[in-house]
């Protein structure tokens, strides 16, 4: 029998030995990436890691020193503006105009892309609608927050109906209810199948959102994975069980042996998984030393801890 193979997903953006320095300084010391097709990958790093950077060249707007790209099916080097026309930059430097309104901004990007006068409107009444701007359309951008912004130039990037999206910081300095708007958003490009290349300050938001997640450090990738592969990194994962009485702690820490006990707080923290299987074990174990449980806690490493685990101090 043979075993059906399952073809890779074709790939939206790979990079072979990318590099860059600026004078002295290598940012990128050799980065290899594979992003899927209609997948969020997202760029982890501290400050001056090198993530914009990356997004500079992958988008075009800075040239690599070596390393061969392509990003949507065109090659960079050779064909930078085929890449140019298939993909779509947000983030840090936004192109809505202040003195227009959201409106404005959006036929004003229509024409630019060719789109004659009743297909543009017609296409900023439809965005204005799906980003949530119906009321705001006829202001000027300046009066808009922040997340209403970031709606607009998110808005304006799907003008050219691009097949891979960079979002740079996309929800920094905004609000939670913002946040999570945006993170609304990106998971609907996506099931668009638009492919998104993100770079966040907030690890939650990676966790939240990445199929993949990598995190540069020093120059190279020193860790990527699926945000669960990349917690299985780190250790740090436990139990904290709390007793009724010090007598049950005590009778708890001698039978299991293990874990640090506080005889303060009552509790014993043991090592683990948190999986429904080891917890019931671990209850087990304190049952049989007939000590009472009152509650317990579980705590399993998050994005944090790889992160701390993986990068050294900020370079800048
Ligand atoms: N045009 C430039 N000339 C000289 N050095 C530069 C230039 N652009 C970036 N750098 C340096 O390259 C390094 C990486 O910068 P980059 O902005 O890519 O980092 P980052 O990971 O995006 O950081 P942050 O999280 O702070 O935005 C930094 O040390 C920065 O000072």
């Amino acid at each position: 029998m043979t075993v059906p193979h399952q073809p890779p997903a074709p790939a939206a953006i790979t990079a072979t030995g990318l590099r860059k320095s600026f004078g002295e300084k290598t940012v990128l010391d050799g980065i290899d990436l594979h992003i899927p097709k209609g997948s969020i990958f997202s760029l982890l790093g501290p400050n001056g890691a090198g993530k914009t950077t990356a997004v500079q060249i992958l988008s075009t707007l800075i040239t690599p020193d070596a390393g061969d790209v392509r990003v949507a099916g065109h090659d960079l080097a050779r064909d930078p503006g085929a890449v140019r026309a298939s993909i779509g930059v947000t983030g840090q430097f936004s192109a809505v105009d202040n003195l227009l309104t959201g409106e404005e901004n959006l036929l004003l990007m229509a024409e630019l892309y060719g789109y004659r006068r009743r297909q543009a409107r017609r296409l900023a009444a439809g965005l204005v609608e799906r980003f949530d701007l119906v009321e705001a359309a006829k202001r000027p951008a300046s009066t808009y927050s922040g997340g209403m912004r970031r709606r607009l130039d998110i808005a304006m990037t799907l003008v050219g109906d691009p097949g891979v999206i960079f979002l740079d910081e996309p929800t920094t300095g905004l609000d939670p209810r913002s946040r999570h708007g945006m993170w609304e958003i990106v998971r609907e490009l996506v099931g668009d199948g638009v492919t998104v290349f993100l770079t966040t300050q907030y690890l939650e938001e990676a966790d939240q959102l990445a199929d993949r997640i990598a995190v540069l450090n020093g120059g190279k990738l020193v860790a990527e994975g699926t945000p669960a592969e990349l917690k299985r990194l780190v250790p740090g994962g436990h139990v904290v069980l709390r007793f009724a009485d010090a007598a049950g702690l005590d009778r708890a820490a001698r039978a299991l042996g293990i874990g640090t006990a506080d005889s303060e707080a009552l509790t014993l923290q043991v090592p683990g998984d948190g999986s429904v299987k080891s917890v019931k074990a671990l209850l087990d174990w304190v049952e049989a030393a007939e000590a009472e449980v009152e509650g317990l806690t579980i705590d399993t490493p998050d994005l944090d801890d790889v992160f701390f685990a993986v990068t050294d101090r900020p370079t800048t």
